[in-house]
């Protein structure tokens, strides 16, 4: 795989490096041994996806606050989408910064998302599967949503006026409402 680290330290997009023949090909997509040599963990404890049934549909900011917050790894398995991490560390020189990548189906791109990155994406296609790797179980009294049109972070959204988010997306919270929480 093809490491490549991001401006929000300890993010990474991950390429693969496909081994072709006439079948096709085979890549790995995840490897214990070369993300511990970049620095990040691969002991993901569990997958879900996400189906996503028209283009346009926003869901996050996402992340899990401490003591459960999480490393996460993104692929798309079907179309395409435009995948945002947004750096909520409190100690970090990107504090509030943004990063986005498209990740598809064709690139076969993946995200790594490390703990104290809000993640949330709009989907470009009229479909779009992801597909997401966790290090930690998913905490419902530790999550957090941040909202996705939050000014102070200003998120350039390829179509924010065709966006469907959930109700719990759409009246998320600030960062500034959140802050005591997340930066304590
Ligand atoms: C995360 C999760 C959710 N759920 C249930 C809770 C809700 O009843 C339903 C949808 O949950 P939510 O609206 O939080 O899911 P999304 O808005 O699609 O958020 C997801 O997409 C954004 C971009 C992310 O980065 C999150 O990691 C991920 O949660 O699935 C579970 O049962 N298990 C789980 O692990």
């Amino acid at each position: 795989m093809k490491f490549t680290e991001l401006p929000l330290t300890g993010a990474f997009l991950i390429e693969i490096e496909p081994r072709t023949d006439e079948r096709g090909f085979f890549a790995r997509t995840v490897c214990r041994d070369e993300f511990v040599h970049h620095g990040i963990r691969a002991d993901f404890v569990q997958q879900s996806i996400s189906y996503n049934n028209r283009r346009g549909i926003v869901r996050g900011l996402h992340l899990q606050v401490a003591p459960h917050q999480e490393n996460k790894l993104v692929r798309v398995t079907s179309g395409a989408i435009y995948d945002v991490i947004v750096d909520l560390r409190p100690d970090s020189p990107t504090r509030g910064r943004w990063h986005a990548a498209e990740l598809s189906s064709d690139n076969r791109q993946a995200l790594y998302i490390p703990p104290g990155l809000a993640h949330g994406f709009q989907t470009l296609t009229d479909t779009a599967e992801v597909f997401y790797q966790m290090t930690v179980p998913h905490h419902p009294q530790a999550a957090r949503t941040v909202h996705w049109k939050d000014s102070t972070i200003g998120i350039d959204w390829p179509a924010p006026d065709t966006a469907l988010l959930s109700p719990k997306d759409n009246d998320a919270p600030t960062l500034a409402q959140l802050e005591t929480e997340l930066f304590a």
